[in-house]
Formats: C-alpha cells, structure tokens, sequence
C-alpha cells in the first residue's frame, strides 16, 4: 500500500529531541507527521539516560547512607541485584512504547512506524515493518531528529567477540562476574560504577592518563579514587591491540598493545557515539550519507532553508536536555519562518538561536561521587580567549557537606571572567552535588555579576554554602 500525505512538517526520529519538536509545532498551529524506526522515545528512554539512572541510583544512594553515622550499619549487605534490574525493567517501561505513543498521537501528530529516508527536498519516504510505504511532503520543513549510536573502534577479533556497548551495558538481565570496561568516557565511568556496585569485577581500560577527559582533571580524579575504593581496576594509558571470543561464546580475551592478556565474561566498549544518518536518504539532498549534520544556531542545515538537524544528530551537545531544548529552539524558528516573521531573534541568547549548547550546557554524571558541570571549564575559557582565574574550594570544608557525609570527599571550581565579573563555567564533584548544578546554571546562563551574586545568601547549613566560600576566597 502506497500513501501519499501532505504536512507542516515532517520530524525523522521519536527521540525526546523529536518528540519535543512536535510539541513545540504543536503549540504553533502546525500539522505533524513523526516517523520512528524503533521504539517513540528514542535512546534516552529504553538504553540510555533511564534504565542506566535507575542502575546507578540504590548505588550511590548506598555508599552515601553508608557515610552517615547511624545509618551506615543498616547498609553494608550487598544490593538486592534482581530488586535493582527489575526496577530498571520497569523505568525502561520493559522496552514498550505504548505510552509515548499514544502521548504523541495526543498531540494531533500523525505516526508513522518505520524507516524515515529523504527523497528530495521536502519530501520523506518510510518503509513500514509490514511492507507499508508511505510518501510524506513537507510544506515547510523536515527536522532529522535520529540521533546517535555507539561507536566500535576498528580493533581486529571486536566484530566476532559479541561486545556489549551502551544499549546492553543498560539492558543486561545477568551480572558478569569480570567485566572489561573500554573508554573513560561519561558511559565508561557511569557503568563501571553500576556493575562493580551490582557484582562485575569491573576493569577499565582508559587511553588516555585519567577518566573523563573532557571535564576538570580533579573530576576524574576524584572518581578514579571511589571507583578504585570500590573493587574496580583502573588501567590508563593502555591501548586494546586485539579481542577475541572463540565462537562468539565463552570468555573474551584483550591483548593490550603491550601485549599482556586479560580475560573477561564481557567487553563494554564505551567509546563514543556516530550520527544514525547513514540510511536516511542525505544523499539525495547533497549531503553526504553518514556524516553529522552541520547546523546554524537555529538547528537548521547550513546550505538548506528547509532541512533541520536536531538534538544528537547535529553532534553540539550530546545530552537529552540539550536536544529537547534544541527542539524549543528549532520549533519556534520553523513556526516563526513558516508564518513569514520578517526578522528572527538570533542575538545571543534569543529566542530562535541554541546559545546554551555552547554556553551553558549542564552535564551530571550520575557516578559516586557525582559530577556536575556548566559552561566552561578553565581550559576551554582559556582557549576562547577570555581573562579568567580559577576559583577552587573543598566542599568537605562546607558545614552542609559534613552533615551530608562522614569525611565528605569533593571540590567546587567556578570560572570567572575578570573583564566582566561573571561566571563563564562551574564545576563540582561530590556526594549530592547534581541538585546543586542549575543554580549553578542560572549563575552562567544569566551571567550574573559578581556583585549581586554576594547577596544571594545559601541556606545554613547546606551543601550550597559552597557558593558563598567560593565568592570569599574570590574576593579574598
Ligand atoms: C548509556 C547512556 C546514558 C546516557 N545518559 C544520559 C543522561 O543521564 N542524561 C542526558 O542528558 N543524556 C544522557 N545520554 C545521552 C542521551 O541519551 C542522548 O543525548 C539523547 O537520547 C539524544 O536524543 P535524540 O532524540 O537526539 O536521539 P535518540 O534518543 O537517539 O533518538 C533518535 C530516534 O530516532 C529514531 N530513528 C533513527 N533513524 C531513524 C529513521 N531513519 N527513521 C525513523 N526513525 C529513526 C531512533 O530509533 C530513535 O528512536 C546518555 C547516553 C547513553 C548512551
Ligand atoms: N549522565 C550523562 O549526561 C550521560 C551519560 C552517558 C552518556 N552521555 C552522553 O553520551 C555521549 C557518549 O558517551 P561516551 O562515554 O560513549 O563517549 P565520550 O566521547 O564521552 O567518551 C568516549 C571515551 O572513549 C575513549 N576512546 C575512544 N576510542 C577508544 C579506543 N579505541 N580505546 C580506548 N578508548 C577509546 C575516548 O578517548 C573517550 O574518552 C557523551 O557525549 C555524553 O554526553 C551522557
């Protein structure tokens, strides 16, 4: 069966990105068709930021109670593992998406299961699971929301050694007594923490000197000590020459570049993500099949005045609420093109341009201790070329976080521009530091000065106490 339908607009891809773009056209008066190949809430709810959040929560939640005098006698047993994954089950809605489904169908959009791929200019064609094809024409535009995968890097032996990457490192229903982790990364560090607190000997195979490279070295740090409190090895500088798995079954075995053997139930590889465009048809727009889409600040494609590229798949900030706030910013800016609004606002901070990609993207890394970061770090401030001091405190120091946690173990940094007196990025890690980072948010993205920062007083005796040591030893 061929259908052939006509749209406002076309959105590839039901991740939070694309749902979020269909409830912003909504809000503009605009029709919908949504396309999805999988399952309508993307990576984020069934492999990513919800099941792998439900495994790390009874983990940190554990070691923090057991940094209470009175309570941590209560928690020294093990977690209960089934009690954990069938939760986990539960808040991945047991890999079913009924109910985004219908919330989509609620919107007004119209769905469409199956493979999206562009035709032309407008235009999108989708091959459905039972043989359905679908002709779909855009009025105004198609907005590719289709995301990221995880990355295989080109070790010889991976392609026959079944490795798991992030969506089984999230999915698993067993437990591997020795787990090799891949990659530093946030995904490393985040299941290297749930599996050694679940029963894995974990093992961390890091390239480079420390974890989290791309955050303040102290973070890294700071984890690299819990993670190895906890059981885990952490090997750095090391580099995985070849894996093998003997008929895909058994243990896997890693030779290092060094040429020592490890050996292992499992192998995550945790190393990086590549855009899912390489079978949607960008070819038939002059672009090239597989490549991260290049956007302007409003998410549209450099070159078209049609085609958006949003949330991972533009490659600017690889967060969920990143995406869904690109979505704001691309809906308004499609609805506003569409009703022909003579001038956008895409000054700094307006309302059609993504500046908080660049600026003030938050990121938390749900690890033990936490981090929790935003803006810039003082390299990347340094590198953009602006006049900064550093500003570090011991969050241990602060009368909240010795009440929080016996022997509390963090840093804050704040990152502070000495022409403008404001905040460019903050930085902390620490036992319950992740509720603390949208204050920290409304610091940089609302570039408050210094001076009026004094007067916001933090509550006695809070972990946000950190605010106001910070802005003492500033101001000496
Ligand atoms: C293990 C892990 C943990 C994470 N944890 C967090 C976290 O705690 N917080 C956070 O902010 N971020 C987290 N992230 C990142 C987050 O998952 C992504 O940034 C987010 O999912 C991106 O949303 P998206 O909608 O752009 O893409 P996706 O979630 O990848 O959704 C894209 C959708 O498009 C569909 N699709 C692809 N191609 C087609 C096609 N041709 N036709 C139709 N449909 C198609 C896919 O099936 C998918 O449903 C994590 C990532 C990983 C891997
Ligand atoms: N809590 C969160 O917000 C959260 C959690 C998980 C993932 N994410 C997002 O998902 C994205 C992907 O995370 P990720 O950890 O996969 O990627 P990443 O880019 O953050 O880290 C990948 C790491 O793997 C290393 N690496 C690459 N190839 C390697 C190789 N051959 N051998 C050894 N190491 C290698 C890289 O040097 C890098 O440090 C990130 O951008 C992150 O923002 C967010």
């Amino acid at each position: 069966m061929t259908e052939a339908v006509e749209f406002d607009v076309v959105v590839l891809g039901a991740g939070p990105t694309g749902e979020n773009v269909v409830d912003r056209l909504r809000a503009a008066g605009l029709s919908t068709a949504v396309v999805e190949s999988e399952l309508a809430g993307g990576e984020c709810s069934y492999w990513a930021c919800m099941p792998s959040k439900a495994l790390l929560r009874p983990v940190t939640a554990r070691a923090e109670a057991r940094q209470v005098p009175g309570l941590r006698q209560a928690v020294q047993g093990p977690l209960d593992t089934d009690a954990v994954l069938a939760h986990r089950d539960e808040k991945a809605a047991h890999w079913k998406d009924d109910g985004q489904v219908g919330w989509l169908e609620s919107t007004g959009a119209r769905f469409y299961r199956g493979q999206g791929r562009l035709h032309g200019p407008k235009k999108v064609v989708v091959d459905g699971p039972e043989g359905e094809h679908h002709v779909l024409t855009a009025r105004y535009a198609v907005a590719v929301c289709t995301g990221s995968r995880a990355v295989l890097p080109d070790v010889p032996g991976l392609a026959g050694a079944k490795a798991w990457t992030s969506r089984e490192a999230t999915s698993s229903h067993t437990v591997p007594g020795r787990l090799i982790v891949v990659g530093g990364g946030v995904v490393g560090v985040e299941m290297a923490t749930a599996w050694q607190a679940l029963g894995s000997q974990v093992t961390m195979l890091i390239r480079s000197v420390g974890l989290l490279p791309k955050m303040e070295a102290f973070v890294g740090e700071h984890i690299a000590e819990a993670l190895t409190e906890a059981g885990a090895q952490i090997r750095t500088d090391v580099e995985v020459a070849s894996v093998e798995r003997t008929g895909g079954t058994g243990p896997v075995r890693v030779v290092l570049d060094s040429g020592e053997r490890i050996e292992a139930d499992e192998i995550l590889f945790a190393t990086g993500r590549a855009p899912r465009t390489e079978d949607i048809g960008l070819e038939t727009v002059g672009l090239e099949p597989g490549s991260w889409l290049t956007v302007d600040d409003t998410c549209r494609v450099e070159g078209s005045d049609w085609l958006y590229g949003v949330g991972d798949v533009n490659h600017r900030a690889l967060l969920t609420h990143q995406g869904k706030y690109q979505a704001r910013i691309a809906g308004a800016a499609i609805a506003a093109r569409a009703s022909q609004v003579p001038l956008l606002e895409t000054d700094r901070w307006g309302a059609h341009v993504a500046t908080a990609d660049v600026a003030g993207a938050p990121q938390v890394v749900f690890t033990h201790p936490e981090a929790a970061a935003v803006g810039l770090s003082l390299a990347e401030a340094e590198a953009a070329g602006h006049r900064v001091r550093a500003v570090d405190y011991e969050i241990g120091d602060v009368a909240g976080a010795g009440l929080f946690a016996d022997g509390y173990r963090g840093r804050a940094r704040m990152v502070v521009d000495l022409d403008r007196e404001i905040v460019l990025g903050v930085t902390f890690v620490g036992p319950g530091v992740t509720e603390l980072l949208h204050s920290a948010t409304v610091v940089v993205v609302g570039e408050v000065p210094l001076d009026r920062l004094w007067h916001a007083v933090p509550a006695y005796p809070t972990i946000s106490e950190v605010w106001l040591r910070l802005m003492e030893t500033y101001r000496g």
